[in-house]
C-alpha cells in the first residue's frame, strides 16, 4: 500500500435521547390505506408483495433467534445480496437494530398486547411482531404502515390465520405510546427505581445493576448510562496516523474531527463503506475510546523506549493498526498475539505494510507458544470480556449475555493479566483494558492480580487518555453519557 509519510501528531510529512426525532422516521410506506379503510383492513382479501425493506429486518432478527447469529454481519450481507442500498438501506438498519436493542421492552408490551407471554407465541411471528411494535413506539412511521407491512410479512409466509392474529396483537400495541406503556408495565419507580429504568431504556436488569455499580451508586448517572445506551451509536472513523490526518479525512468525509483522539472523526451519517479514505486502508471504522486506548500505549511515559511492543489480544487489528502505524512512526515494533486463526487474518489485513508480526497463539503462555521472550516495553492487554461497554454497537448482545458468562471471562482475564507482567521489562507499561465497566472485569481485577503480583503497581492513567471528566483515577473509565465513547475501562501497570 502506498501512502504519504506523517508524524504520529498525523501531520502529513509530505505537508499535505433518546430524541425522536433522531430515530429513524422515513416512513415509506404511507401512501398505503391501513387498517380501517376498506379491504386492505381485511387480512384475508388482501394479495400485496411483501416490502423488502421489512422482510430484510424481519429475516436478520430470525437469524439472530434461531442461529445466534450477530446481526451486525448479517444485515450488510444480507443488504448487498438484495441490492437494497441508500435510504433503503439506512431503514433495514435502523429497524432491524432498533427492533434487537430494544427486544426487552417490546417483548413486554407484545406479550400484555397478546395476553401471553412471547414464549407461548410462534417465533416466526414474534420476529414480527418485535418489528411492527418497534416501528409503532419508536419510530416516526405511520401506525397503518407499521401494521399493514408487518401483516403481509405474516400473510405471505404463514397464511390468513397468523396474519390476523398479529393484526390483532400490533392494533392493541398502537393503542398507547410507548410511554403509556412503561407506566403500565414497568416496575413502579418508588419501589424499584433500577428496574424501572432497566425497562424504560430496554436493557436486562442485571447489566443495569452493574451499570449502578460501576456508577457508584448514582440513579441519576444510571439513567445518562442507559438511555445513551439505549440510542443508535455514533460512527466514529480513525485517521491513521501517518496516512492520512483527521482534519483531512473530515474534511473528504463530510465528518467532524473529534474531541479527544487526535485520529478521531464523527461520520454523521451515511455509509463508511463509502468514503473513499476507508476504502484505500489510510482510514477505518474505530470507536474514539478504543483509539484512545492505543493512543496511550504508545505515550505512557516508560524512560528509553526499545520499541519492543506487544498487543496480546489483537483480533480483529483495530487497536494493533493504530499502535502499528505508531510504531513505524516511533521507530519500534509490534507483536500482535491471537488465539484465533480467523481472527488473525483480520488483523493481517489491516497491519499491511505496518512493522507489524501476527502470531496466533494462546496469550496465556506467550513464550512457549510463540518463542517470544520477556523485556517487553509496552504491553496492550485488550482483554476478552463482556462487552457490557459497547452494547450499543451490537444490538442483540445485551438480552444474549449472562451473568453466568462473568466467572470464566474472569479467570481468563486474571491469567492472561498475570503473564503480561512476566512479559514487561522493569519500568516498562501494561495497559489492561476491557470495552466492559464490569467491577469484577476492571477494578476488581487489577486488584486481585496486584494483590499477587507483588513486584507490580499501578500508575495513573488519566494523563495518558487525553480525555476530561477522568475521575478519582488512577484507573480510567469512560462512558457514552459522558465522554460519547464506548464505556472502555483502562488501567496502566508496571513492575520492578
Ligand atoms: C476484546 S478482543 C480484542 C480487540 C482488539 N484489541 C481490537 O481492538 O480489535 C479480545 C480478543 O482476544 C482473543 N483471545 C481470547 N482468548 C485469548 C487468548 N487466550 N490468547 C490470545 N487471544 C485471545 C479473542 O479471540 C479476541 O479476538
Amino acid at each position: 500500500m502506498s501512502r504519504p509519510r506523517g508524524d504520529r501528531d498525523g501531520t502529513n510529512r509530505s505537508g499535505s435521547n433518546r430524541d425522536r426525532s433522531n430515530r429513524s422516521g422515513t416512513d415509506r410506506s404511507n401512501h398505503r390505506s391501513g387498517p380501517g379503510r376498506g379491504s386492505r383492513n381485511d387480512p384475508k382479501v388482501r394479495d400485496k408483495a411483501v416490502d423488502p425493506v421489512r422482510e430484510t429486518a424481519r429475516d436478520v432478527l430470525r437469524a439472530v433467534r434461531e442461529r445466534d447469529a450477530y446481526a451486525n454481519l448479517v444485515l450488510p450481507k444480507m443488504l448487498r445480496e438484495r441490492h437494497i442500498s441508500g435510504r433503503d438501506a439506512a431503514l433495514a438498519t435502523e429497524l432491524t437494530y432498533g427492533a434487537a436493542r430494544a427486544q426487552g421492552i417490546l417483548d413486554a408490551v407484545i406479550a400484555a398486547a397478546a395476553n401471553r407471554p412471547v414464549d407461548e407465541i410462534d417465533g416466526r411471528l414474534i420476529d414480527v411482531l418485535r418489528l411492527g411494535a418497534y416501528q409503532l413506539l419508536r419510530t416516526r412511521v405511520g401506525a397503518h404502515a407499521a401494521v399493514d407491512t408487518s401483516v403481509d410479512l405474516v400473510r405471505s409466509e404463514s397464511g390468513i390465520g397468523p396474519a390476523g392474529f398479529v393484526n390483532a396483537v400490533l392494533r392493541k400495541v398502537s393503542q398507547r405510546d410507548e410511554e403509556l406503556w412503561v407506566d403500565q408495565l414497568a416496575p413502579s419507580m418508588a419501589d424499584d427505581l433500577v428496574g424501572h429504568l432497566a425497562f424504560r431504556y430496554a436493557h436486562p436488569r442485571w447489566i443495569a445493576e452493574v451499570f449502578y455499580d460501576a456508577l457508584g451508586g448514582s440513579f441519576g448517572q444510571l439513567q445518562a448510562a442507559l438511555a445513551a445506551d439505549d440510542e443508535r451509536p455514533p460512527v466514529h472513523l480513525v485517521a491513521r496516523p501517518g496516512f492520512i490526518t483527521a482534519e483531512e479525512l473530515a474534511l473528504t468525509s463530510g465528518g467532524e474531527v473529534g474531541r479527544y483522539s487526535p485520529y478521531c472523526v464523527y461520520l454523521p451519517g451515511g455509509d463508511p463503506g463509502d468514503v473513499e479514505a476507508i476504502r484505500q486502508g489510510y482510514a477505518g471504522v474505530q470507536d474514539e475510546g478504543s483509539q484512545l486506548v492505543a493512543r496511550a500505549v504508545t505515550v505512557a511515559d516508560i524512560g528509553t523506549d526499545g520499541g519492543r511492543w506487544l498487543d496480546m489480544c489483537a483480533g480483529p487489528g483495530g487497536k494493533a493498526a493504530l499502535i502499528g502505524a505508531l510504531a513505524d512512526i516511533d521507530n519500534a515494533h509490534l507483536d500482535a498475539i491471537e488465539v484465533s486463526e480467523h481472527r488473525a487474518d483480520l488483523i493481517r489485513g489491516v497491519v499491511r505494510d505496518l512493522p507489524v508480526d501476527v502470531h496466533v497463539a494462546d496469550a496465556r503462555d506467550v513464550t512457549a507458544h510463540t518463542g517470544l521472550e520477556p523485556g517487553f516495553d509496552r504491553i496492550l492487554l485488550d482483554a476478552p470480556c463482556t462487552g457490557l461497554g459497547s452494547l450499543r454497537r451490537r444490538p442483540e448482545a445485551r438480552w444474549r449475555r449472562q451473568p453466568t458468562d462473568v466467572p470464566e471471562l474472569v479467570a481468563l482475564q486474571r491469567e492472561l493479566l498475570t503473564e503480561a507482567l512476566r512479559l514487561v521489562r522493569p519500568g516498562g507499561v501494561v495497559l489492561y483494558s476491557t470495552c466492559s465497566p464490569h467491577p469484577a472485569e476492571t477494578t476488581d481485577l487489577v486488584s486481585s492480580v496486584l494483590e499477587s503480583v507483588t513486584a507490580a503497581r499501578q500508575l495513573d492513567a488519566r494523563p495518558i487518555v487525553g480525555a476530561t471528566e477522568l475521575g478519582e483515577g488512577p484507573h480510567v473509565q469512560l462512558w457514552p453519557h459522558i465522554h460519547g465513547t464506548d464505556a472502555m475501562f483502562l488501567a496502566a501497570l508496571t513492575r520492578s
